[in-house]
Parts: structure tokens; sequence; C-alpha cells
């Protein structure tokens, strides 16, 4: 069991195994040893950690690395144009609106919409998103045609993304242009954006199977005449950090405007190359809510907001309202029939449940030992389990406190054995745990018992369960004859 969420927002959240702790301790104190968790306010080191331990920290982000913009970044929000081409997705105008709104009060920069061209509902939802009045920009997402681009421009958008295909693959199997004619056709396009006072984004489909020439001369061009940004586009999700690396900074060196770049996780590589582009110096990464889009989709926003809150949390947490991720996770993923998945970064079933022995007691002194995102930051709660086989004393004292009961620390030792006993047959509930404690406790305190007394305690734990089961059988009996009959 793993309820990581404090409302019950995972449908089957079960919490009880579990020792809810608020901040960092349950009644017991933080060591004021200099090294600060989360319980003693944030300080303004990345990570949760004093700035002391981030300074020992020899991998975390360097201000030096000056193309760096991991902490000077803009989100495209695609869920309602690369998340609409998910398998599973139908979007309606009200979804869409829901939606739209939830991302501009979470604070994305940008939300990009299926392009005008689809079909005669899509323009009118994104004339009527347009007319919203929301603080985020509204983009477009086009292909590089005038056809498409007299469309886009009157619907009402900020913006219109160009897009078009300039491997291999796609200019013989897709489109069927040239790269000559590619490049007319993108100053033409571009051209008539601008013209029209909005902002205009040319990107290549996948460009790393392109060639390298090709596309840095093309980026060149829409450069020279004002693009606003260029995208970079891993389409098939075939890049690893090291390639977007070299891509990225590459052009960086090339172009004048902003880098878009936009990945797809094909193989598992979304995030870290999201975050290797900003290293890079990319300016917008695209995102949709939980990474839906074709096939297994893109980089997803809340796996992409830890990673960054990560290396930055004071600059995430200014940008982002980040209790509201949950929320747009259950609403994109009810709109498309999913469920989050339980090892979704933050939102994730079991994001902030910690269980073994060893990290139980270093968490319940000091979160930060084994948590790099801290919960409460995203409206969320952590929880220790105890009542199984991995368990240790000092998680089985933290509850003792919790249930003013007074045991020495040997005796805890001896009734953790014996919560541990009993979880090699089964995983205890919390009520389970619970009980054991109080019967060993009143046990101690009466005198029946001493610390190794197992047949003692066992004798207790049965007649405690009997008597239990008695006071059960006289209230449960009637309604189970009323049921017979
Ligand atoms: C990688 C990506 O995700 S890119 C974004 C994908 N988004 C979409 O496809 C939006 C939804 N698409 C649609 O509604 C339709 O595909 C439309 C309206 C865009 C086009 O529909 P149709 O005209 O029926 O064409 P169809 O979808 O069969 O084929 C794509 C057409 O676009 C052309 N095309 C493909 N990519 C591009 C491009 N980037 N720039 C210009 N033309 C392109 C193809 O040559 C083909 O035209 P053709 O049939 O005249 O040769
Ligand atoms: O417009 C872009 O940059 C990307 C288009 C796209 O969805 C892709 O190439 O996967
Ligand atoms: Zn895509």
């Amino acid at each position: 069991m793993c309820p990581s969420l404090t409302d019950g927002a995972s449908a089957s959240t079960d919490r009880s195994e579990m020792v809810g702790i608020e901040n960092t301790n349950v009644g017991r104190p933080v060591p004021t040893n200099g090294v600060n968790g989360h319980a003693n306010g944030h300080t303004n080191g990345a990570n949760g950690h004093s700035s002391s331990t981030q300074r020992r920290n020899p991998y975390a982000p360097r201000a030096s690395e000056f193309l760096n913009n991991v902490a000077n970044f803009k989100i495209i929000e695609s869920t309602l144009r690369e998340g609409e081409q998910f398998a599973n997705a139908f979007f309606d105008t009200k979804t869409k609106i829901a939606i739209a709104k939830a991302l501009d009060a979470f604070g994305v920069e940008y939300i990009e919409l299926t392009s005008p061209a689809a079909s005669e509902q899509s323009r009118a939802d994104c004339e009527a998103i347009c007319k919203l009045g929301l603080r985020c920009k509204i983009l477009t997402h086009i292909r590089c045609h005038m056809d498409d681009a007299r469309i886009a421009v009157e619907t009402g958008v900020d913006g219109v993304d160009v897009v078009i295909g300039t491997s291999s693959f796609l200019r013989e199997f897709s489109h069927g242009k040239d790269m000559t004619y590619i490049t007319k056709t993108a100053i033409e396009v571009i051209n008539f954006v601008k013209s029209k006072g909005i902002e205009v984004r040319f990107s290549t489909e996948d460009s790393f199977r392109s060639d390298l020439v090709d596309l840095l001369s093309i980026y060149q061009t829409v450069d020279k005449i004002g693009v606003n940004r260029v995208g970079i586009a891993d389409t098939v999700g075939c890049a690893n950090p090291r390639q977007v690396y070299e891509l990225v900074r590459t052009l960086r060196g090339v172009v004048g405007c902003d880098i878009e770049i936009h990945l797809h996780n094909d193989t598992g590589m979304a995030i870290a190359n999201a975050y290797t582009a900003l290293e890079a110096g990319a300016t917008h990464i695209d995102t949709s809510v939980l990474g839906i889009g074709e096939r297994v989709g893109i980089t997803p926003l809340g796996g992409l907001v830890a990673c960054l809150y990560a290396a930055d949390p004071e600059y995430v947490k200014s940008k982002y309202n980040l209790p509201m991720l949950r929320e747009i996770e259950n609403l994109v993923a009810e709109a498309v029939e999913v469920n989050v998945p339980f090892m979704n970064p933050i939102t994730g079933y079991c994001a902030f449940t910690h269980k073994a022995g060893i990290h139980a007691k270093a968490i319940l002194n000091n979160p930060s030992t084994y948590e790099i995102l801290k919960p409460e930051d995203f409206g969320l709660t952590r929880y220790v389990a105890i009542g199984h086989r991995l368990t240790g004393w000092n998680a089985v004292k933290s509850r003792v406190e919790q249930l003013n009961l007074t045991l020495t620390d040997e005796q805890i030792k001896d009734v953790t054995a014996k919560i541990k006993e009993l979880a090699d047959v089964r995983t205890q509930s919390l009520d389970d745990v619970d009980t054991i404690l109080r019967v060993y406790h009143s046990g101690i305190q009466s005198g029946e018992l001493a610390v190794g007394q197992k047949e003692a305690l066992d004798r207790l734990l049965r007649e405690h369960r009997e008597a239990a089961t008695r006071e059960r059988g006289e209230t449960e009996q009637p309604q189970v004859v009323a049921a017979a009959a």
C-alpha cells in the first residue's frame, strides 16, 4: 500500500499500515546539527538541503555554465495539440477549455492547440480558447503550408508553430518535398505570419535523423528573416542526452532566436533529454500532461517539473502553482480514460511513501535523507509504512510516540520483533500494529509482561483477539440471522 496522496485522489488509497508524518518528525526532535531538513523551513540550497550541503554536491548545476537555462526556461504545454494525438484522446470543447484554464492557472507560459485546419470543430475550439483571456500565450500548430497559415492567423492566436519534416524518411515518404522547396515555403509562411503581427516558430520534424548541414542552413535562414523561435523535434524518440546536448549547443552557436525542443519518449529519454536541452541552451520545452501524445507521447509536464525542481526548487516554485499538478493530471487522466501511473514523479501512488526501516529512521530524522522533492511543496504528504517485515524499531518508536504510549527503547525493540514476526506471515495494517503496541504496553504496565517474554505476549495477544471476536460476535450475530432468513 502506497498512500502518498492527501485526500484520496488515488482511487484505492488505503492508509491502514502507514504512519503519516507531518513535516519532518513525529514527536521526535530534528537534529540541530546544521543539516536542516524540510521541517525547519526551506533553505536557499537546491534539493531542500542547506546551502552547505548543496556546495558539497559536485554534480549540482553550475551557474558558471553560461548556456545553461535550467533556471530560465518556458514551457509550451501541448496537451491540447500533441496530447490530442494520443490514441485515447477525444477532447470535447468543454474539456479543452477546462484543461486550458487549469494549465493557465498552473502557470505554463504557452498552450499549443491542434491545427485549425484539422477540422471545423478544431478551428472553432481554437477560437474559443483564444477568447478566454488566459494569461498564457495561445499557439496553434500547422504544416508549413500557406493554406494552413491563412486559417491559423484568423483564429486569434498569439503565435503559430510551423513544422515540416526534414529527414530523408519524411521528405521521401511524407510530404515529398526537397530542402529547396521547404526553405522557400518556410520563408513565405514565416513572413506571412509575421506580417499579421503574431509570433512565429519554425521547426523541423525528425531533426535527429536529418542532415546537420540541411538543418543548420534552414535554421540560419529563418533566423535571419526574424523567426521568433526555431524548434528541434525528436519525432521518433531516438535521441540520447549526448546527442541532444550536441545538437542544441551547435544550434545555439548558429541562431540568435529562441530554441524550442520537442521530445518523444519512445525509449524513456524524454525528461532527461529535455533537461539536457536546457543545459545546452534551449529556451522552451514542449510538454503534455502525463506525457500523452503519439505512441507513448512526449516529455510529461509533471516529470519535467520534478526534474527541474530538483535542480532549482525556488525557481520552479516561483513560476508554477505546484499543488495544482495533481488536479491537472487527474483531469487529463479522466478525460483520456487512463490511470495516473504508480511510478509517476510527484503524484504516483507511492511517490512519498517510505518503507524500509533504514529509510524510515533517517526520514523521521530529516526527510532530505531520502527525498529530493518536498511533498508539501506539491500539496502532498509523506508516509512511513511500518506494518511489514522490513520495518525497524525507530519507525515503530515514532508510532509509539504518536499513540502516547510509554515504552523504553529496549521494549520497543522487543515489540518490533513481534511485529516483524507477524508481518512475515502477512502485512499488518496500522490498526494491527496499534493493537500489538497497546496490548504490549498494557502488559508491561500491569506487570504481566517483560522484555523477551514471547509466550506471555502471544497469550495476551490471543486473549485480546478472542475478546474482540466475542464482542464482534455479539453485535454481528443478529445481522447474520436476518440475512439468512
Ligand atoms: C509529428 C507531428 O505530430 S506533426 C503534427 C501532426 N498533426 C496533424 O496531423 C494534425 C491533424 N491532421 C489532419 O487533420 C490532417 O492530416 C490534415 C488536415 C492536416 C491534412 O489532411 P489531408 O489533406 O487529408 O492529408 P493527409 O493527412 O492524408 O496527409 C498529410 C498531407 O500533409 C502533407 N504534409 C505532411 N506534413 C507536412 C508539413 N509538415 N508541411 C506541409 N505539408 C505536409 C502531406 O504531403 C499530405 O499532403 P498530400 O496528401 O497533398 O500529399
Ligand atoms: O512542431 C514540432 O516541433 C514537433 C512536431 C511533432 O509533434 C513531432 O515532430 O513529434
Ligand atoms: Zn510530437
